[in-house]
């Protein structure tokens, strides 16, 4: 992937390119990777919006499958020079079974692995997850740590669970001789909690404000700092990385790093009321106003619920125990691993973030309920 007067002309994938992130992903890189002649989107749903993108220079193809069919990965990968692999089963509020996160998340990564091997593609980017690391199940405090921050990483659940293993199998998988002889270079991105334009989880709360007369209840206390990135920036690092495998591949092989910007440190909620607060919303109470407790005994009624209630009906809100105890306990990165490896700055001031997500929220308010 040199750069040279005669630039090589570079086909990528990208698997789960038509979700939230995937999206700002494939986007960035038509706008950001001058060597592109092809980029495929490999989703288990194509989106619409794929077709105004075929009118650029760029060949975009199209193709629908999914990641735990190894047949169908093997051939979307073949004759790719990089995969960035951010298809995922993401779920922490119970909606799918332990065995289907398991088969979308582990599987399906060990599969888009075996292909770059079996095909001769030599990069690939992996999308994980700041779960990989915590919280972990004992609440313990990640207080602005960087990669290398010592921290007992033990998971229970079945989304960081997968994230964890497949991030592994990514990671083992750097030197294995790919067809051809030469070896894989492989990486992993940890995004925290990602934010911005087609954010679900944001839309949710916007709507359940909306619902409740413009007014949310504060229910985690301001002290708690969770940790969040602009959308933008987790795809810009994704097309950075993934440029630079090639050149510092001795450096970047086998590497995890944090997805980092400049979003300023808070709360969950204080966080959301950047946006929602500039769209109208309030949120009520400088303490939480249900005592922990409740909180802790409501998530987990909500958990026998979604129990008893399975062969009828599904039920998932967003408090579960799970959720619970991610929002309230402190996970908050500071690192600038990125930075030192592959020369990664945030594309988005934070101010640019905070502008497109309300610009994004706004645009919301005539379709909510
Ligand atoms: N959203 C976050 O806050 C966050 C934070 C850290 C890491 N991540 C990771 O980033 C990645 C993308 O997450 P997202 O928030 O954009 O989720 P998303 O659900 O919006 O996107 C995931 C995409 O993967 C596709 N997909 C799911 N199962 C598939 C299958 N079997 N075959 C092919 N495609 C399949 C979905 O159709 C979807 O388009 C995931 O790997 C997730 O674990 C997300
Ligand atoms: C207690 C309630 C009032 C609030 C519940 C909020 C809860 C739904 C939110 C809080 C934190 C969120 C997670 C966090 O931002 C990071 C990630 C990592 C990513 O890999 C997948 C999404 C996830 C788990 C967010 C899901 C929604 C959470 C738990």
């Amino acid at each position: 992937m040199a750069e040279s007067a005669q630039a090589p002309k570079l086909v990528y994938l990208v698997t789960g390119g038509c979700g939230f992130l995937g999206e700002h992903v494939v986007r960035m890189l038509l706008e950001r990777e001058p060597r592109l002649q092809e980029l495929r989107i490999f989703d288990l749903h194509l989106s619409p919006w794929i077709e105004e993108l075929k009118t650029g220079p760029v060949q975009v193809t199209a193709i629908q499958g999914d990641v735990t069919q190894a047949q169908e990965v093997a051939a979307a990968v073949a004759g790719a020079h990089v995969v960035i692999h951010t298809a995922g089963l993401v779920d922490v509020f119970g909606r799918a079974s332990p065995e289907t996160i398991h088969k979308v998340n582990v599987r399906g990564t060990q599969n888009v692995i075996e292909a770059c091997v079996q095909t001769g593609t030599q990069f690939l980017v992996y999308t994980s997850s700041m779960e990989v690391v915590g919280p972990n199940i004992k609440g313990h405090p990640f207080y602005r740590g960087n990669e290398d921050t010592p921290y007992e990483a033990v998971h229970k659940h079945p989304y960081p669970c997968s994230k964890a293993l497949a991030e592994r199998l990514v990671l083992e998988a750097n030197g294995r001789k790919v067809r051809g002889g030469l070896p894989l270079v492989t990486c992993a991105l940890r995004p925290t909690g990602i934010y911005g334009e087609g954010h679900q989880i944001m839309r949710d709360f916007y709507r359940q404000g909306l619902r409740l007369g413009g007014r949310l209840f504060r229910a985690i206390p301001a002290s708690v700092e969770h940790g969040r990135v602009y959308v933008g920036n987790v795809a810009w690092m994704h097309v950075l990385v993934a440029r630079e495998l090639e050149q510092q591949a001795a450096l970047i092989g086998g590497q995890v790093y944090f997805c980092y910007d400049k979003s300023p440190y808070k709360s969950y909620e204080d966080f959301n009321m950047e946006f929602l607060g500039p769209c109208g919303l309030r949120l009520v109470g400088t303490r939480p106003l249900l005592p922990y407790w409740l909180l802790v005994l409501l998530a987990a009624l909500n958990a026998l619920l979604q129990w008893l209630l399975r062969p009828l009906v599904l039920y998932a809100p967003l408090l579960n125990p799970y959720t619970l105890a991610v929002a309230n306990t402190t996970f908050t990165v500071s690192t600038n691993k990125a930075q030192r490896h592959f020369g990664y700055e945030p594309l988005f001031s934070w101010e640019d973030s905070r502008t497109r997500t309300i610009l994004w929220v706004q645009a919301m308010e005539g379709t909510a309920q």
